[in-house]
């Protein structure tokens, strides 16, 4: 359809003989939050890794904004729009500002052009602001997942992947950022974010995929689940409540 960001079908692989995935098919629409959920080691991580060109497929596709990406290396991937969110990749010896001018070259034509771009990022988040001169290593948890984050508003995707960034961080900040995913997605970006906690997921997602044994076996609204707490138990345990 014209409005899918995303669009996978038949996705399967893993790792060398190991097989993770076994026929994934979803779509991400513009402006769509996605939620995939489930218990450790169903494949979450895997899916997502492959979305970004982290590892290769044995078999299925994946489309872009119409383009077939599946066989794209990570930083082709990036140019067309995707933007990941994979850990709180940082250069940690680099200033906060020095960590957004990286991403904010291959956009600015010039000096000046970057600089507005980073104090434009910058200004989304006070408290990295704050810490621009700083090395990127003495931030906290909340302070990287926001540096990632700003890093993602220079690229301005039209699909952002995110692999759980509430993991280990105080409920207030997964608030904040949680907001600025809504914000994104209210300027049109499509987001596929992993979430163990479905409460979580259900705050921020329109729809919530769930995995068993590298398949989705269920996709739901939060409302579905709302109206029916056994069923979400039921998926969240992988079947096993
Ligand atoms: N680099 C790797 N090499 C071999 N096997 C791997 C590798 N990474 C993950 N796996 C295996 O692939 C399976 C799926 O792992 P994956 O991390 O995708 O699951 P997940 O649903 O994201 O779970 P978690 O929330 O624990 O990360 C697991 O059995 C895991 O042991």
């Amino acid at each position: 359809m014209a409005n899918d960001v995303l669009e996978v079908t038949g996705l399967a692989g893993g790792y060398g003989a190991i097989q993770v995935l076994f026929g994934i098919d979803l779509t991400v629409r513009r402006g769509e939050t996605v939620a995939l959920c489930g218990p450790n080691g169903v494949g979450k991580s895997t899916l997502v890794r492959m979305l970004a060109g982290l590892t290769g497929p044995s078999a299925g596709t994946v489309r872009l904004n119409g383009v077939d990406i599946t066989s794209l290396p990570g930083p082709k991937r990036v140019r067309l729009g995707m933007s990941t969110v994979l850990g709180q990749q940082a250069f940690g010896t680099l200033s906060v500002r020095d960590n957004l001018r990286v991403h904010a070259y291959p956009n600015g034509r010039d000096d000046d052009r970057v600089e507005t771009v980073v104090d434009g990022a910058l200004a989304v988040f006070p408290r990295l602001a704050a810490r621009a001169d700083q090395p990127a290593a003495n931030l906290s948890g909340g302070e990287r997942q926001m540096l990632v984050l700003a890093k993602t508003l220079i690229q301005r995707p039209t699909l952002l992947l995110i692999d759980e960034f509430s993991l280990g961080l105080a409920p207030v900040v997964v608030g904040g950022l949680l907001e600025l995913v809504r914000r994104l997605a209210a300027a049109g970006v499509a987001t596929l974010l992993i979430e163990q906690s479905v409460n979580v997921a259900m705050s921020v997602a329109d729809r919530l995929l769930f995995m068993e044994h590298g398949t989705i076996i269920a996709a739901h609204t939060p409302e579905e689940l709302r109206a029916a707490p056994d069923l979400a138990r039921r998926l969240v345990l992988g079947g096993h409540a």
